[in-house]
């Protein structure tokens, strides 16, 4: 990991970024998201922490299978003072409608990792929330227990942490039921996050259990109900479409680098909502394209293009972090400069949620990449599929 120079890329859109942290619930059951949004031009905001916890560090470790003491040496060494390009806590700018994204992170990463994508969002006017998922597939996360004396809200010092970490798949354990039982919760969790999110738009201010000084009154009617997404990386992908399955709310998905195993075959015919798949061109394979394939049927807007040069970890953050040797190594660069590809990316998805969230703005400018049409971009897939269908 390089020197701060390397930095996570400022959103290109008209509208300043703000950040903040959301937690409702004294248990595993609630909800926990980072929200990204249009906020109002404080220059006397701090930017927001990128990785706020040593904890996270740990988790890493256990999921890339390294000595937690080694790993936070690392991560606290490389990448501890890293801030992501978003004001923390900056006032909310209110007086418009906003479509909403619901953005699921992959397996061992957390909600913090996708700040490039979801700061592009919000600065082109979207409000996001990123869900930390409590499935176990997020290297940490964590929930507050109640404490238990009743006085007033206890110091941030004292408020009592419990931590979830990855949870490795067992020998001979059967991965298929994990991750089928993963992306249910998962998808209820994203479910829960809007549910949340509307409340707060009708005037109900959540009670966030983080103690946090943010206005959440400024969101209220600011919204767009006819106007919300699911999108995800990986296993988030996934879980996006699982989403779409279960909730009609859901207008559209956008699944990026999607890793399919989850699902199970009764989600197919129930997705009618339009998918744009967004694919690394070195980590899909066949199997893994013919279970997006299924998901197409006549009358479904259904589109897919590859990012030529980039790989899985082309979409989260890290991939502005690595120096080109160790970045090459662990394959978390592709031979694509790692901007130009969340760039392609960022811009294929605000053109297909134009399309299908019925947007009043000029994405529609980079509806040729949705065709595959464009520097770096091939429509479809790079993947060769006819082995498989001749078996
Ligand atoms: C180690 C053994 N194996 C456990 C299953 C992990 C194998 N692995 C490849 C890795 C993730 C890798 C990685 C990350 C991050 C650094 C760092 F040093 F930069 F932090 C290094 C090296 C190790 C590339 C993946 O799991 C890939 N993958 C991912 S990666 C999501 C992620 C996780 C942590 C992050 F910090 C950023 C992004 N999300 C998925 O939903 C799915 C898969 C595969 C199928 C479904």
């Amino acid at each position: 990991m390089g020197s701060n120079s390397q930095r996570i890329p400022e959103g290109k859109g008209p509208y300043s970024v703000g950040c903040t942290d959301l937690m409702t619930g004294y248990s595993i059951q609630g909800i926990f998201l980072r929200l990204y949004y249009p906020s109002q031009n404080c220059m006397n905001n701090e930017d927001t922490t990128w990785i706020p916890r040593k904890e996270y560090y740990y988790g890493l470790s256990d999921f890339l299978n390294i000595y937690r003491k080694l790993g936070e040496f690392i991560f606290a060494r490389y990448v501890g003072s890293v801030t992501c390009p978003a004001k923390w806590n900056a006032e909310f700018k209110p007086g418009e409608k906003y479509p909403l994204i619901i953005f699921s992170h992959g397996l061992g990463a957390f909600r913090t990792l996708y700040s490039a994508i979801c700061i592009e969002m919000a600065s082109q006017g979207f409000v996001v929330a990123a869900v930390e998922h409590r499935d176990q597939s997020s290297s940490a996360t964590y929930y507050c227990k109640e404490n238990s004396n009743l006085e007033a809200k206890p110091p941030p010092s004292e408020l009592h942490k419990e931590w979830i970490y990855y949870r490795k798949l067992k020998a001979n354990e059967d991965e298929v039921s994990l991750r089928r039982k993963q992306v249910q919760q998962r998808a209820d969790e994203c479910i829960r996050a809007l549910d949340l999110l509307l409340e707060i738009n009708s005037g109900n201010p959540a009670m966030n259990v983080l103690p946090l000084n943010f206005n959440w009154s400024l969101l209220k009617d600011s919204i767009d109900l006819q106007k919300i997404a699911a999108m995800g990386h990986s296993f988030g992908a996934a879980t996006a479409i699982e989403t779409l399955s279960k909730d009609a709310r859901f207008q559209c998905g956008i699944a990026l680098d999607a890793w399919m195993f989850p699902l199970s075959d009764e989600v197919y015919p129930k997705i009618h909502q339009p998918l744009l798949f967004i694919n690394s061109e070195k980590f899909q394979w066949a199997v893994n394209i013919l279970e997006m394939k299924k998901l197409n049927c006549k009358g479904r807007e259904r589109k897919m293009i590859t990012i030529k040069g980039s790989v899985h970890q082309s979409f989260p953050d890290f991939t502005f972090f690595a120096g080109n040797i160790v970045g090459k190594f662990f394959k978390l660069k592709g031979d694509i400069d790692p901007k130009t590809a969340i760039d392609i990316s960022n811009k294929a998805s605000l053109a297909f949620l134009q399309k299908h969230l019925g947007l009043s703005k000029d994405f529609n400018q980079w509806d040729p990449l949705l065709d595959g049409e464009g520097l770096n971009v091939i429509p479809d897939t790079n993947i060769d599929l006819t082995p498989v269908a001749s078996e």
